[in-house]
């Protein structure tokens, strides 16, 4: 950065006064160029047909009764003599045109040195072609003029015919070679396609001939436009050699690939058994078609969304001079000097991005940060430095009037509306105002965070609304996790469908901690299951199955069918893991390292950041994470592995990682009301018979597992069956409560229990039977258990 500075400073001073020149100077020098190169041009042409007329009249010029024919008189004719009877022959047409590109390049303010290049190759090709017009004509004609017929005479007299021939040919080689970056191996495959295409013309049938006429064109064509294109770019400066080869090899790849084409078009596919099957299928019933058992589906309009009057970012010109000064101060008085600013509007925070002088290092500033944040005491200021890929420094200093990013504006955006993703979220807009959109099938899952109140459950609902405009109910199902019981009761409304529920399970929303354990088992199965059939259809993952599936390659009788994408969300993922801990992890984490090539995506909120919340096993597989506000920067080491997140400003203001960059997001709002709209749009329509079926689960209470052996027991069965007898009551729950324990330990124990006839079997959701009535009979059944 210092150097570009004094480069910067540097330049003007040496180079300004001697090419400086006006814009009205240009003006007449580039125009004055370009009009004597246009009517050189008329008096060249005009030369041709009034030259010999006009012959005559030359000595005379000073004379004015002498007339002329050229069509510029006197002067079109003097003119035309000289450079072309006296000088190059026909040849110096070509200085008309660099005259005229000399106007144009001077007019445009274009590169000189281009320029330059220019005129040094057309005086070559004038020579060049002036001594070539020569050679063929015996006396003195227009076609080499004086200049051309000189120097064969001079040649022939030193080389001879044969020598001079040969000089010309090694001149255009050199002139081809330089200019555009010939090379020996471009002549080979020209001979090479001439010759493929007279044995082809002998060959082939009249239909065919047309097809290796046109690829030849386009590729000649092709090697045209590159030659010109190198030659283009190269002009600037004398090229090394170096810098030569590489271009000219880059040009010879690009050639050869529309030959390979053509002769792998004309091997012909082997078709399987199979393939002739499926492609009888699709030609007699079309592609199948996953949407129609409810073909009539409508997605929901863009007017079920509401429309905000604070859309649009109004620029405050005071608040940005305001802002920008302050930021200036502030850097100032740490002795940081500021080269530039430029200043990015976005719906909630404005960046500044900043330029610091030559030599300030950006540790320094780096290390200041948490003081300028406070210098500048403003609520929601996040320093970026350095900016990642820029090397620049940027200050988000949140807006005095923030603007409301609607669902609807970011629905409607093209971005959203045009997306080939599998799984499109309109997340909201960046800090540039640009919709930003997202896959959640690349994701693959997402790990959302934020204190109460910060906007997690309209981020949600922002990831559910994105889905439901995008996704017909065939196409993804979701598994709704609500332990707030509030926040997704909404999406009941459209159970039959979009919602995958167990079989046995009334609501689809599950809301009580314990069914989650079985339905994440059961979505292990769903897991296992898939893959099973991914294997047999030997496709590496959903959308492949998916296409395959489609195009009737695979037989539904074998098991095979359509897979939607199935999406978990689970609104308050603390609050599980606190009642059920490691029961919910691993199947969580199982699913996350395997699930995204079977198309089970995972979004998990959290209210609570903290670590034995957000786990490591989970950590890991949840690469994409939005933090919004939270209230520590622990809590923002936690889920973003960085601060920043402490230092939004709440209501949707948000940061996304998708891995290493950091991004800065207004999340787009969604109100309860729109939600309730576009519910109600949906469940007004057909629907399938019931919700998606996962496949049951049956959970370890059921009590399978009743041989457990006695020296297997849990350290503290004794206690536990001490305590299940006095209270006679046959509880999970009363275990972990009274003996601290974790659901799984608690449930092993009653297990345990059940084995050891001290409570009853499994009974749905009523406590077990106690089958000891008190402790003297428990100590008795004890003690024969050991004899
Ligand atoms: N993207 C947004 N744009 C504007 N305002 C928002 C946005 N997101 C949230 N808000 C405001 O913040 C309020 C709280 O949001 P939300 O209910 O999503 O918080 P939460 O994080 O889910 O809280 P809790 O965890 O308590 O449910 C909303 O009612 C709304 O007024």
């Amino acid at each position: 950065m210092a150097k570009n500075k004094t480069k910067k400073t540097s330049k003007p001073k040496i180079k300004a006064p001697s090419f400086k020149m006006s814009s009205q100077q240009k003006l007449i020098l580039g125009s004055f160029l370009s009009i004597l190169g246009l009517l050189l041009f008329v008096a060249f042409v005009s030369y041709i047909f009034t030259g010999k007329a006009d012959q005559s009249t030359l000595t005379e010029f000073s004379t004015r009764d002498v007339k002329t024919e050229n069509w510029l008189n006197k002067t079109g004719a003097w003119l035309s003599d000289f450079f072309i009877y006296r000088g190059f022959g026909v040849a110096s047409f070509i200085f008309s045109g660099l005259l005229f590109l000399s106007g144009v390049f001077i007019l445009t303010n274009s590169n000189l040195s281009k320029l330059r290049t220019h005129w040094f190759w057309g005086t070559f090709i004038v020579i060049w072609l002036s001594i070539l017009f020569g050679f063929f004509a015996n006396t003195l004609d227009i076609l080499g003029g004086t200049i051309g017929l000189e120097m064969n005479t001079f040649l022939q007299d030193y080389l001879g015919k044969i020598g001079t021939s040969l000089l010309l040919v090694f001149l255009l080689i050199t002139y081809l070679a330089i200019r555009f970056k010939v090379t020996a191996e471009t002549f080979k495959n020209l001979f090479q396609r001439a010759s493929k295409d007279i044995k082809q013309d002998f060959k082939t049938s009249n239909e065919d001939v047309s097809i290796p006429i046109d690829n030849d064109l386009t590729a000649e064509a092709e090697d045209i436009k590159s030659a010109f294109e190198l030659s283009v770019e190269d002009k600037d400066e004398e090229p090394k050699e170096t810098e030569k080869a590489k271009p000219i090899t880059v040009k010879i790849e690009e050639k050869v690939e529309p030959e390979m084409t053509i002769e792998v078009e004309e091997v012909a596919e082997e078709l399987s058994e199979t393939d002739n099957l499926s492609n009888k299928l699709v030609e007699d019933f079309g592609q199948f078609d996953p949407t129609l058992e409810l073909s009539n589906y409508k997605f929901p309009s863009l007017d079920l969304l509401k429309k905000y009057e604070t859309e649009g970012i109004t620029i405050n010109q005071e608040e940005l001079e305001e802002n920008k000064n302050r930021i200036v101060e502030t850097l100032n008085n740490y002795k940081i000097g500021i080269a530039s600013i430029k200043a990015t509007i976005g719906p909630t925070v404005t960046l500044y991005e900043i330029v610091p002088d030559a030599g300030i290092r950006i540790s320094k500033i780096k290390n200041l940060e948490d003081d300028i944040a406070l210098s500048l005491s403003a609520l929601g200021i996040r320093i970026i430095a350095p900016i990642p890929g820029k090397g620049t420094i940027g200050i988000e200093v949140p807006n005095k009037n923030s603007t409301i990013v609607s669902m609807r504006s970011v629905i409607a955006s093209q971005k959203f509306q045009k997306s080939e993703m599998q799984l499109p979220i309109a997340l909201g807009k960046t800090i540039s105002n640009e919709t930003f959109v997202v896959d959640l099938a690349k994701m693959p899952h997402l790990l959302m965070a934020g204190a109460t109140g910060q906007g997690k459950s309209v981020g949600l609902n922002a990831v559910l609304t994105s889905l439901l405009y995008k996704k017909h109910p065939a196409e993804v199902k979701f598994v709704l996790v609500d332990p707030k019981k509030v926040e997704l009761t909404l999406f009941n409304k459209i159970e039959r469908h979009y919602l995958a529920k167990l079989p046995d399970s009334e609501e689809a929303i599950i809301t009580d901690n314990t069914k989650v354990i079985n339905t994440l088992n059961s979505l292990c199965i769903e897991m296992d299951n898939r893959y099973e059939m991914l294997k047999n259809a030997l496709c590496r993952n959903i959308a492949e199955y998916n296409a395959k599936f489609k195009a009737r390659k695979l037989n539904p009788n074998d098991g095979h069918q359509f897979l939607p994408y199935i999406v978990l969300v689970v609104d308050e993922f603390a609050d599980l893991i606190m009642t059920a801990g490691k029961e919910v992890e691993t199947p969580i984490a199982r699913l996350a390292q395997l699930a995204r090539a079977i198309g089970i995506h995972l979004i998990i909120a959290t209210q609570r950041p903290s670590v034995n919340v957000i786990t490591g096993i989970i950590k890991a597989n949840f690469p994409a994470r939005i933090a919004f506000r939270v209230t520590s920067k622990i809590d923002s080491r936690t889920i973003l592995d960085g601060s920043g997140a402490d230092q939004l400003i709440g209501r949707g203001d948000m940061l996304f990682t998708q891995g290493n960059d950091m991004i800065r997001i207004q999340c787009a709002f969604v109100d309860t009301p729109e939600v309730e709209k576009i519910t109600d749009f949906i469940g007004s329509q057909k629907a399938y018979p019931d919700a998606y079926l996962l496949p049951e689960y049956v959970g370890e209470e059921s009590g399978t597992s009743l041989d457990i052996d006695i020296l297997d027991r849990d350290k503290l069965f004794r206690e536990a069956a001490e305590i299940i007898v006095t209270a006679q009551q046959g509880s999970a729950s009363l275990l972990q409560r009274k003996l601290k324990l974790g659901y799984n330990r608690a449930g092993r124990l009653i297990d345990q229990l059940e084995a050891a006839g001290i409570v009853g079997g499994f009974e749905g959701s009523k406590a077990r039977q106690v089958l000891v009535p008190d402790l003297v009979a428990l100590d008795q059944l004890l003690e024969n258990e050991t004899n």
